[in-house]
């Protein structure tokens, strides 16, 4: 297949709704979403389920209405324009590939139904193979090859339509874990090669994480952050973006004052200066979010009792690249990690926990 980038593939939804027919009384699947995504960007959209993620792919596909808003493929309204006349592909959760039609059949599929000649569905066919790593299999029936060689028949079929943009609805949720992550980077490398605008839909935070330029986390049908996955990790907009994305532990705060987006905040009985969301003020309710790796223990001095910054060590669990406690505080139970290979504390320790302010982040506490 050609490497060059084509600069197109730019996907605008603006404030999208949908409202499933019979639902009335119960909230939008997807309420006022908005994005833009910008040609050759891998965008994931991720959240619980329930969140409404399959039904936007399903709006950008085709395959659903929208109830309000437009979405627009290079500026032209994509309207009602039907699924098979839309320049995307799409590769799904269950592969969808035919089963009686061989590797190379089901490839070629799309392009038989375009009426295009027989030598050029074979050059583009081989291009295709030879790309996705399929040679020796083309002849193949389905049902011959593994989970993880289907998934990759499944993306040679939508590619070799050569769409603006590629559609990925939970591909790797039927692989071991392993192999998902195999193909992660296969996905991810051959996106970036081809340059093609790539909205991939997950629940699984580690593939948005390791695959996306841009994370979108959903909840309820809204949208709660659209970000870097770098930022959503380190800098989420709400307590829930942090609940949802790696591990967190919450910690109450006094402020008391913030400048500039940063704050003097008191946590665990120390003076911290620390990153703050700009909706954070020292009269609004706010909480401190530490990462397990951004807590650190230490042996609590000669005769110290639990107090402010002295905790007990709950549990110690060995988990191969690191040691994860959990640590009983006056600010409840702290999770904590450490990629120490020997363990510090043990169980019933008195260990002295210290937060360190720089990869701390205080956001506003709307469950306050
Ligand atoms: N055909 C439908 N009719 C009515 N409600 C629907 C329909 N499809 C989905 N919904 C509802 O819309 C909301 C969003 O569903 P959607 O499938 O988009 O979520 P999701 O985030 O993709 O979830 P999952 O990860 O479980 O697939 C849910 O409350 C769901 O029950």
């Amino acid at each position: 297949m050609d490497e060059v980038s084509p600069a197109v593939g730019r996907v605008q939804l603006s404030n999208v709704s949908k409202r499933y027919p019979g639902t009335a009384d119960a909230p939008p699947a997807v309420d006022g979403f908005s994005l833009d995504i910008h040609p050759g960007e891998f965008v994931s959209l991720l959240g619980p389920s329930g969140c409404g993620k399959t039904t936007t792919l399903r709006m950008i596909a085709g395959f659903e209405t929208l109830s309000d808003g437009r979405i627009t493929l290079d500026g032209a309204d994509l309207g009602s324009l039907p699924p098979n006349r839309r320049p995307m592909s799409m590769v799904f959760q269950s592969y969808a590939l035919f089963p009686h039609l061989s590797v190379r059949d089901n490839i070629a599929y799309g392009l038989k139904l375009k009426k295009l000649s027989k030598a050029e569905i074979n050059r583009e066919v081989d291009s295709v193979v030879e790309t996705m790593g399929l040679q020796s299999l083309d002849r193949r029936a389905p049902h011959q090859l593994s989970g993880g060689q289907q998934q990759r028949v499944a993306l040679a079929r939508a590619l070799v339509m050569r769409p603006k943009v590629l559609l990925f609805d939970e591909p790797l949720s039927n692989l071991d874990a392993k192999l998902r992550g195999q193909m992660r980077l296969q996905i991810r490398k051959l996106q970036q090669q081809l340059g093609i605008t790539s909205i991939f839909v997950t629940h699984d935070q580690e593939e948005a994480m390791t695959m996306s330029d841009r994370i979108v986390v959903m909840s309820g049908g809204k949208v709660h952050q659209v970000d870097s996955p770098e930022n959503v990790y380190r800098r989420p907009e709400t307590r829930f973006v942090a609940d949802f994305i790696g591990t967190a532990n919450f910690i109450d705060v006094h402020v008391h004052d913030v400048v500039d987006g940063r704050a003097d905040v008191r946590v665990l009985g120390m003076a911290h200066s620390v990153a703050s969301h700009p909706a954070v003020s020292d009269t609004s309710p706010s909480v401190l979010l530490a990462r397990p790796e951004g807590i650190s223990l230490r042996r609590a001095p000669e005769g110290a009792a639990i107090g402010a910054d002295v905790g007990k060590v709950v549990s110690a669990s060995f988990v191969g690249n690191r040691i994860d406690y959990e640590v009983e505080t006056e600010a409840g139970i702290l999770l904590v990690s450490d990629s120490a290979d020997h363990r510090g504390a043990n169980a019933d320790d008195l260990v002295q926990v210290v937060v360190d302010a720089e990869r701390a982040w205080l956001l506003p506490d709307e469950a306050a």
